[in-house]
């Protein structure tokens, strides 16, 4: 990667940065500089548009979650002297309670997979990514991430529009948990005290804000339960997409979509079964990229609705399509 037009973009005094893995990227979209607050973070260098991608990145090295310190050294002893020295100078939260490999180990490894950790634990699913480790965290995430298991990459690409000079941000813990919820977490389970704008807010809009999360994390549980009552189930799955529209958050959007597809398919209402998943479709592929698993089926979908397993079950009818 070359960050000559971003001198000591990566705390670096050296011109042109090359990194010592293979990171692929789009030229000039970013850099990396000190955020006030925050350490280093990630900005963007020029206007990027909804669901660009951004850059993918191999780990440096994998290991399962907790890992002890000396099992990090073993893996960091394989790497080159400049990936050590790279990894040294990431962000260390962990300064006076862990020895350094595994305090820097625990401020930045990502996991890879769907975080089921019941299932990752023993698992070689928490990643080191030198670049990536410069991303900090917003409960209003303007990036998303997910993990390329052919590829063997993690990929990160824009939820929504974004302005040149935007920090560039995901978000490590869940974003429909309230403001305490989530700052507890980043707490405990990060070491930090959380500083986005999400948390910053206060007095009634942080309660509006907390109303609005914990509502779509209800109605996520509720339309689940609606699959006798499609008429509900749409009606609440519109209410929960306004929600996240007024949160800007887009997590979920993808989700909800493909209940309401599959309740119209349901009541063999094909127009409109046509227009969620198509909705489901675009999401997931600036949430997960075009080639995931995900959106390869609502792509399927789109193009035969009748395919559903679930289409024709109860008697037919009309519901409706997605707001514009
Ligand atoms: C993975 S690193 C992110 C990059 C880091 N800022 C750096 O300088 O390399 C995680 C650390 O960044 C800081 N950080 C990330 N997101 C933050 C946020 N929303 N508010 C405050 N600090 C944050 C915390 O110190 C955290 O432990």
């Amino acid at each position: 990667m070359q960050t000559g037009a971003f001198p000591n973009a990566l705390g670096f005094s050296t011109h042109v940065v090359k990194f010592a893995v293979n990171i692929e990227e789009q030229e000039e979209t970013f850099y990396v500089q000190d955020v006030q607050g925050k350490g280093k973070g990630i900005l963007a260098a020029r206007p990027i548009r909804r669901g660009e991608f951004l850059f993918s990145e191999p780990p440096l090295f994998t290991l399962p979650p907790s890992p002890t310190n000396s099992t990090i050294l073993g893996s960091l002893a394989k790497c080159t002297r400049e990936e050590q020295r790279q990894y040294f100078a990431l962000a260390n939260s962990y300064k006076t309670r862990l020895l350094p490999a595994l305090a820097i180990f625990e401020t930045n490894f990502l996991l890879l997979g769907n975080g089921n950790l019941q299932v990752e634990r023993k698992q070689d699913t928490a990643g080191i990514f030198l670049l990536a480790s410069r991303f900090n965290s917003s409960c209003t995430p303007n990036v998303s991430k997910s993990w390329d298991e052919l590829r063997n990459v993690m990929v990160f690409r824009t939820l929504r529009d974004i302005e040149e000079g935007e920090q560039l941000c995901f978000n490590y813990c869940g974003v429909l948990a309230t403001k305490a919820e989530r700052r507890r977490e980043l707490l405990d389970e990060f070491g930090f005290e959380c500083t986005c704008s999400a948390c910053q807010l206060e007095g009634e809009e942080a309660l509006e804000s907390d109303k609005r999360r914990s509502a779509i994390a209800r109605l996520f549980e509720e339309v689940g339960g609606c699959g006798n009552e499609p008429t509900l189930g749409i009606r609440k799955i519109k209410l929960a997409l306004r929600m996240l529209k007024e949160e800007s958050l887009v997590h979920y959007e993808a989700s909800f979509c493909y209940d309401a597809f599959q309740f119209c398919v349901l009541v063999s209402d094909f127009p409109n079964a046509k227009a969620w998943i198509r909705r489901a479709w675009e999401v997931s592929c600036y949430t997960s990229g075009p080639d995931s698993n995900a959106a390869r089926m609502f792509k399927m979908y789109w193009a035969n609705p009748r395919s559903h397993q679930l289409a024709g079950t109860l008697p037919k009818t009309t519901l409706s399509g997605p707001d514009l």
